[in-house]
C-alpha cells in the first residue's frame, strides 16, 4: 500500500520512495542507495555585497573548503560553528547546504536588473540575488507564509540588501501587479523535499508518495504565474530540492506545453550535474490530481492520458521517436544527485521568454518596452543630477560631503509642500555624517518612519507587503534614531563614526548579547553620540557614546541568546 513507511537500512526512507528512485536512476541506483552512509555536507555562501571572497578567506577563522561549482560557496566543518560566530551577525555569509546554492548562482542577474523571487522565505536564494543586484534595481522577495515572510525580511536586512520589496501574497495577485514586468525570476518551488532526507530525518518521516501529486499541482499554478511576470526577453530559473519527476521535468513539460514564447536555456555545466530526465515527463510518470491511487487505478488513467497526449509511453513500452520529440529538450535541465557530487540534492531548469523585439513585437509588448526605455532614460538623469558615487567608494572627502548637503536641501525644498518636511530635515541632517550613496529623490518619511525606497519602485496599493526598500530609522521630534537595518546596510567605512573590534575581543558577544560596554581605550578623545559598531570593520548595529561607556542599540529580537 502506498504511503506505509518501512525501516530499513537507512533509517526510516519509505519504501515507496526507493521504489520510485530505482526506477528513476537505474544502475545508478545502488550508489544513490550508498549515498545514504554519507555524512551531510553543510555548506556556507560568502555574501559578496558585503566582503570579496578572497577577503573572508584570510578573515575566516573556519576551515574552509571551495565548493566548485560556486564561486562564492564554500564546504565547513561541522565543529566551526559558523553559526555562533560574530561575522554571521554581520551578515558576511548564509548558511545553505551546497546544493542549494546553485539556482541563485546560474541566474545571472546584473546590478539594474528587475528581480523576482517568488516563493522566498527564509532567504537562502534571495539575499544572493540581493546581493548581485549591489542596490541597483529591485529585488521583489515573496512568501505565501505571513510567518516565513518576517524571517525573509530578517535576512534580507542582515545581508544589508537595500532595494528589496518584501510580500506576502500569492502569486496571482502579484502577478496583477507586475505583468511582464521582471528581468529575472526565481521560482523555488514549494516540494515534496526528498533531498532534504539526509540533512533532516523528519523529511524522510513526513514523506507521502500523495504528496508529489499534491505539490506539482501547486507548483504549476505558481510557475504559470511566473511566466506572466517575466518581461520579453526575461529569464525564470525553477528549482526544487526534490527528485520526483511529476514536480520537476512533468513541470516545465507543462509550462512548455501552455507557454509557446518558453524556450529552455542550457545551464553553465559543472562535472557532477546530470541532464533532466525527458522520459520521466512521460512513461509511466503520471499526474494523478486526486493524490492516493491504488495500481490499477493509475495504470488506468495513465493509459487514458496516453492516448490522450499520444505522446506517452503506454504500459507495454511503446514511445515516440525521442528526437521528434520537443521533451527531449528536457536534457537542458540539470539534476543533483548526492551520489553524484557533493550535494543533498536538486533539480533546475533555466527558462528564457523569447523576446519579439528578435522577431515580430506584439503592440502591447512594444509599448512595455518604450515605457521600459523611457523609465531607464528617467533613471540616468536622476543619477547624473545627484551625483551618484560608485559602490564600493570609501567615505566622501568634507568638500563632496557639503556639496551633498546642498543636493539633500535642494531636495528638501522640492518636497516643501510636504508636511513632513521637518522630519525630513531632522533625517538629513543625520546624514550628514553618512557616505553611503543615495538618491535623495528615494528619501521618505511617513508619520516620523523614515525609508529608502528602491530604484524601480512602483504603484503597491492592495499588496500585502513587510518592507519597501530599506527602513533607516524613526525621526523622534528634534532627533533621528538610526535602525537596526540601516546599519547592516552600510560598509564600516560610511559612516564617520564608528567602534570597531576585533572578532576575538569578548566584547563583541557581549555587544551582540546587549550589553553596555566600556570602550573608553578605543573613544580615547571621548565624544558622544551614535558610533557605528563594528567587527573587523563590518557593521553589527548600533551604540550611543557617553562618557566613554556604549549605551547598546543593537536590535532586541536579534541579540545572541547563548
Ligand atoms: C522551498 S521553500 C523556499 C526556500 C527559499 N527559496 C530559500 O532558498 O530559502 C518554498 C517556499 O514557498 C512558499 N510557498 C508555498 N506555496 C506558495 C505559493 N503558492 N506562493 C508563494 N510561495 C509559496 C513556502 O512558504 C516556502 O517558504
Amino acid at each position: 500500500m502506498y504511503g506505509k513507511l518501512r525501516e530499513n537500512a537507512m533509517g526510516r526512507i519509505p519504501q515507496e520512495f526507493l521504489d520510485k528512485m530505482k526506477k528513476l536512476l537505474g544502475s545508478q541506483y545502488g550508489a544513490f542507495l550508498a549515498s545514504y552512509d554519507q555524512p551531510r555536507q553543510y555548506g556556507l555562501r560568502v555574501n559578496t555585497g558585503k566582503i570579496s571572497v578572497e577577503e573572508f578567506e584570510r578573515l575566516a577563522p573556519f576551515h574552509l573548503k571551495k565548493i566548485p561549482w560556486v564561486k562564492n560557496g564554500y564546504f565547513y566543518e561541522e565543529q566551526d560553528a559558523p553559526a555562533r560566530h560574530p561575522f554571521y551577525y554581520a551578515g558576511l555569509y548564509y548558511l545553505q547546504e551546497p546544493s542549494a546554492m546553485t539556482p541563485a548562482s546560474v541566474l545571472p542577474v546584473h546590478p539594474g536588473d528587475r528581480v523576482l523571487d517568488l516563493c522566498a522565505a527564509p532567504g537562502g536564494k534571495a539575499t544572493e540575488l540581493g546581493a548581485k543586484l549591489r542596490g541597483e534595481g529591485l529585488l521583489v522577495a515573496n512568501d505565501i507564509s505571513a510567518s516565513r515572510a518576517k524571517a525573509l525580511l530578517k535576512n534580507i536586512e542582515v545581508f544589508g540588501i537595500s532595494n528589496a520589496f518584501v510580500t506576502n501574497e500569492v502569486p496571482a495577485k502579484l502577478a496583477e501587479q507586475f505583468p511582464e514586468f521582471f528581468d529575472k525570476i526565481l521560482v523555488d518551488a514549494p516540494c515534496s523535499g526528498e533531498g532534504m532526507f539526509r540533512k533532516d530525518p523528519a523529511a524522510a518521516g513526513a514523506w507521502d508518495v500523495k504528496k508529489s501529486f499534491a505539490c506539482a499541482k501547486q507548483q504549476k499554478e505558481i510557475i504559470l504565474r511566473a511566466a506572466q511576470m517575466l518581461a520579453p526577453g526575461g529569464l525564470l530559473l525553477y528549482s526544487t530540492c526534490t527528485f520526483s519527476p511529476e514536480e520537476n521535468e512533468q513541470v516545465i513539460a507543462y509550462l512548455l506545453d501552455k507557454r509557446d514564447d518558453m524556450e529552455l536555456l542550457e545551464i553553465p555545466q559543472y562535472e557532477g550535474f546530470s541532464p533532466g530526465i525527458p522520459a520521466a515527463a512521460r512513461a509511466d510518470w503520471i499526474e494523478a490530481d486526486d493524490g492516493l491511487m491504488e495500481a490499477d487505478a493509475l495504470v488506468a488513467l495513465a493509459e487514458k492520458k496516453w492516448a490522450a497526449a499520444g505522446r506517452f509511453t503506454n504500459q507495454h513500452g511503446e514511445e515516440p521517436d525521442l528526437a521528434e520529440d520537443r521533451y527531449a529538450e528536457l536534457k537542458k535541465c540539470v539534476r543533483i544527485f548526492p551520489h553524484k557530487m557533493q550535494g543533498e540534492g536538486h533539480f533546475l531548469a533555466l527558462l528564457h521568454r523569447k523576446n519579439p523585439a528578435d522577431g515580430e513585437m506584439t503592440h502591447g509588448e512594444a509599448g512595455l518596452m518604450a515605457e521600459r526605455r523611457a523609465a531607464a532614460g528617467e533613471m540616468a538623469e536622476r543619477w547624473a543630477l545627484h551625483g551618484k558615487t560608485a559602490h564600493g567608494e570609501a567615505g566622501l572627502t568634507a568638500e563632496r560631503r557639503s556639496g551633498r548637503q546642498k543636493t539633500l536641501q535642494n531636495s528638501t525644498r522640492t518636497k516643501a509642500a510636504s508636511a513632513e518636511k521637518a522630519e525630513l530635515q531632522v533625517l538629513m541632517d543625520f546624514l550628514r555624517d553618512v557616505s553611503m550613496p543615495m538618491d535623495v529623490s528615494r528619501l521618505e518619511v511617513r508619520k516620523g518612519q523614515a525609508y529608502y525606497a528602491p530604484e524601480a519602485t512602483r504603484e503597491n496599493r492592495g499588496l500585502v507587503f513587510l518592507r519597501n526598500g530599506l527602513y533607516l530609522g524613526e525621526v523622534k521630534k528634534d532627533r533621528f534614531e538610526p535602525s537596526q537595518s540601516f546599519a547592516m546596510a552600510l560598509k564600516g567605512t560610511e559612516y564617520n563614526a564608528v567602534i570597531s573590534l576585533d572578532y576575538r575581543d569578548e566584547r563583541v558577544i557581549r555587544y551582540l548579547k546587549g550589553e553596555t560596554i566600556d570602550v573608553d581605550d578605543i573613544a580615547k578623545s571621548g565624544g558622544r553620540g551614535w558610533r557605528l559598531v563594528c567587527v573587523n570593520g563590518y557593521p553589527l548595529g548600533w551604540g550611543k557614546l557617553a562618557g566613554g561607556v556604549l549605551k547598546n542599540k543593537y536590535h532586541s529580537g536579534w541579540r545572541m541568546k547563548y
